[in-house]
């Protein structure tokens, strides 16, 4: 054995040196190469099907065409400059004649069935029609001297073609070409071109050239790979147009400016989200989640920021004692925010429902920095504020939540809902779903109701009527109906009631009776039949059934509903239970304990107060609920909690300050209880609250009045309604005292920093 394999290495060295010499294959040389031929059983001299002859410093292989048979001829690494005998070859398949002299492109009769052909490395000029090679497969003419594509047309089983190297400046001629792999590194090309209609490409690789652009490939559907490495792709945005190749997985921009731009990793990850390599390095999933949240954050994650920032600015802000304090330390304030997309109309309605009961609600007047439209006022639509007011704002921490809209800043002070609640209202406020998000990160638990608009066309014909808005802000309001529609489908009890906006009036109607539902006013106004069912959102009308979630649909406060002896109380629970019982979310578990709470306190005899639909419901809230008209606040125990509050109003700060903070002087707050008009107290008819009086004409006390600060809530019976419109006549309390007013006259406006 080891004798044989001696011999074999002479014999190949002597081939070597004979070639050498004059560069001239033999017979001799052929069939000594006894390792590198494969064989025919025929048993016949010329039947080898597969030649290798690398490195043998060959320059005249003429002798070949006595080897018919062949099948693969591999004689890289050689001087050969004319391959005419391969005419000689009808059976070969493979041929690799790279790193040659061959100027000629495929000098030879085509082998019937050549399949793959490597010309690399040679001294090519210009390529010829290759229409009578129907069988190629695969091409490599890389490092040649090639500067046009042609005459592949005909090429058509061609799926490999790689032209690396050459002075190719413009793609064509591969239109009609099956190619899944295309090679053009290091060519002169400037733009992607002619690669429209290659729909098998699978991998490019365009890498060295001086591309500017991605555009041309974004019809490749089903590219996987692309190498762009050294061009001159300098925009990120430039791979919007790769966007939509869902197979896309690897992505190479090394060496382009674009991979300067800051941000540039992440940004690439965002806009194609399938990768799972670029640059050569593999994309983690923690470059996946921070890019989504760096560009388009869940709602959520904006929430939670936004609230981040104004909370990490109040914090710093010396500790504020408000004065609206509320009756009890887990009662919120009651709000009322209407929520929907641009333009639905939910501003007016929010306007409307503050004038019709105006004697329950004042508008949340919020900051802009949008210029006031046609007919809007400072500080009633919103108080519109210069870009760096508003900035200066957030810093001061004035802001409970802030938004981005349309180019525009808009937010909530907690003034504003401050404003309200010292003149004993509920804050009726509206906002687009970010604000909701926001909003549910904080402190403040108001009712959510969802407007919007089912009829698309009527909604867009809306909104083009305002005369206020581009296409593009009509198709981004139109867009947004699908985000709120979602939102409702997917988070069950995330908004507590949803009315179809089309029609303003009905929506107006739909939203009295809810409120009136919050408020238990319904039953004396409206009657039995107006009653809204506990199977719809809204009276008057069936929104869409796709757009309400059981809760949505079934969230009906009525005194009817909380009694547990009526029928439809127990239908109500077991359908709803029903419903949502395949699965619950945080949300939906929070809103049926809210109910049952309510419901608990209805057995044992408690009245659900007036606002305690508006927020949540607690025992401590129905504890000062069911005070005795009268009672003194230092006799009071539910004071304590009352100042305790008025502490924790300031989330986390004055909170955690509360037991510091000194009792309140309350013999302030008989001078502080002015009667309107300069009445005393003495004037009045008997039994008249000196709360009542207080809160007789609230609108008169918008912000910015010198209204005194009296506390919510509103109290059950309250008896004078509002002179523009006639108040809804509230229903009978079971427990006629109606706490409420007492501790309204117990709190104190006392605006005092810590
Ligand atoms: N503090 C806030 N947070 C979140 N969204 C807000 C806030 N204030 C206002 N918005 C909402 O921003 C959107 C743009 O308000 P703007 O007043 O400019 O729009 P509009 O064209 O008048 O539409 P609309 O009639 O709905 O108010 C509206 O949907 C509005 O409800």
């Amino acid at each position: 054995m080891e004798v044989k394999q001696i011999t074999l290495h002479q014999r190949s060295l002597e081939i070597k040196q004979h070639s050498k010499k004059d560069g001239v294959l033999t017979a001799e040389m052929v069939s000594s190469c006894v390792s590198n031929l494969g064989r025919f059983n025929t048993g016949l001299q010329h039947s080898y099907h597969h030649l290798s002859l690398p490195r043998q410093n060959l320059s005249d292989i003429s002798i070949l065409c006595n080897y018919i048979y062949l099948q693969k001829l591999e004689l890289p690494h050689n001087k050969i400059k004319d391959l005419s005998c391969v005419s000689h070859m009808p059976y070969l398949v493979i041929l690799d004649i790279s790193h040659n002299e061959i100027s000629n492109f495929f000098g030879f009769q085509p082998p019937k069935n050549l399949k793959e052909v490597n010309f690399s490395h040679n001294r090519l000029t210009k390529l010829k029609d290759l229409s009578a090679y129907s069988s190629l497969t695969k091409l490599d003419l890389d490092y040649n001297c090639l500067s046009e594509i042609f005459g592949l047309e005909q090429c058509c089983q061609l799926t490999h073609l790689s032209l690396a190297h050459n002075k190719i400046s413009r793609i064509s001629g591969l239109e009609a070409l099956p190619l899944t792999h295309l090679c053009l590194r290091g060519n002169q090309l400037e733009r992607i071109e002619g690669l429209e209609s290659l729909k098998s490409l699978q991998v490019l690789d365009l890498s060295m050239n001086c591309i500017t652009s991605l555009s041309g490939l974004q019809n490749l559907h089903l590219l996987g790979s692309i190498n762009l490495e050294k061009n001159l792709i300098s925009e990120i945005q430039e791979c919007k147009h790769i966007h939509d190749l869902f197979l896309l997985r690897e992505l190479n921009l090394q060496g382009n400016p674009v991979q300067e731009q800051p941000g540039y990793r992440l940004a690439v990850v965002f806009l194609l989200q399938h990768l799972t390599v670029l640059d050569q390095m593999k994309v983690t999933v923690e470059e996946k989640v921070s890019s989504v949240n760096k560009y388009d954050p869940p709602l959520d994650v904006v929430a939670a920021r936004d609230h981040m920032i104004h909370l990490v600015y109040q914090l710093m802000q010396p500790q504020v004692l408000y004065d609206s304090t509320l009756p009890s330390a887990d009662s919120p304030y009651p709000m009322l925010v209407l929520t929907g997309p641009q333009g639905c109309g939910k501003r007016e309605l929010a306007h409307r429902l503050c004038q019709e009961f105006s004697e329950y609600f004042a508008y949340g007047t919020c900051h802009t920095t949008r210029r006031p439209y046609f007919g809007e006022e400072n500080g009633i639509d919103y108080h519109f504020v210069s870009e760096e007011d508003f900035q200066n704002m957030i810093h001061m921490g004035k802001f409970i939540q802030t938004m981005q809209h349309g180019g525009h800043r808009y937010g909530l002070t907690r003034d504003a809902v401050e404003d309200v609640a010292r003149e004993g209202l509920a804050c009726c406020v509206h906002m687009e779903l970010e604000g909701v998000f926001s909003l549910k990160k904080s402190c403040f638990e108001p009712r959510y109701i969802l407007l919007i608009p089912t009829k698309v066309e009527k909604y867009m014909d809306q909104l083009k009527s305002r005369d206020l808005y581009t296409q593009a802000q009509i198709d981004t309001a139109v867009s947004r109906i699908e985000l709120y529609a979602n939102t409702n489908r997917q988070r069950p009890g995330f908004f507590d009631n949803v009315i179809p906006s089309d029609d303003c009036e009905e929506a107006f109607q739909s939203l009295k009776q809810i409120v009136k539902e919050y408020l238990l006013l319904e039953e004396q106004d409206d009657g039995e039949n107006n009653r809204a069912s506990p199977d719809n959102t809204s009276v008057g009308h069936e929104p869409e059934e796709k757009l309400l979630s059981p809760l949505s649909r079934s969230t009906p406060h009525s005194a009817m509903a909380l009694d547990p002896s009526h029928l439809s109380y127990r239908n109500y629970f077991t359908k709803i239970q029903a419903e949502l019982s395949p699965q619950k979310s945080p949300a939906e578990l929070a809103s049926i304990a809210r109910r049952e709470q309510l419901v608990r306190e209805a057995i044992v005899g408690k009245s659900p107060g007036v606002y305690s639909q508006l927020f949540k419901s607690s025992a401590q809230t129905a504890q000062v609920q069911n005070q005795e008209p009268g009672t003194r606040v230092s006799e009071d125990s539910s004071w304590d909690e009352s100042r305790a509050s008025s502490a924790l109003s300031v989330p986390s700060s004055a909170g955690a300050l509360s037991n510091l903070v000194e009792p309140l002087d309350i013999s302030v707050l008989g001078q502080a209880l002015e009667t309107p008009k300069g009445q005393t107290t003495e004037d009045l008819p008997p039994g008249t609250d000196q709360m009542d009086l207080v809160a007789s004409s609230p609108s008169d006390r918008r912000p910015g009045s010198n209204a005194l600060p009296i506390l919510p809530p509103i109290p059950t019976g309250r008896k004078t309604p509002a002179a523009s419109s006639p108040a809804p006549s509230p229903r009978p309390s079971p427990n006629p005292a109606g706490g409420q007013g007492s501790v309204q006259t117990k709190m104190a406006s006392t605006e005092s920093e810590i």
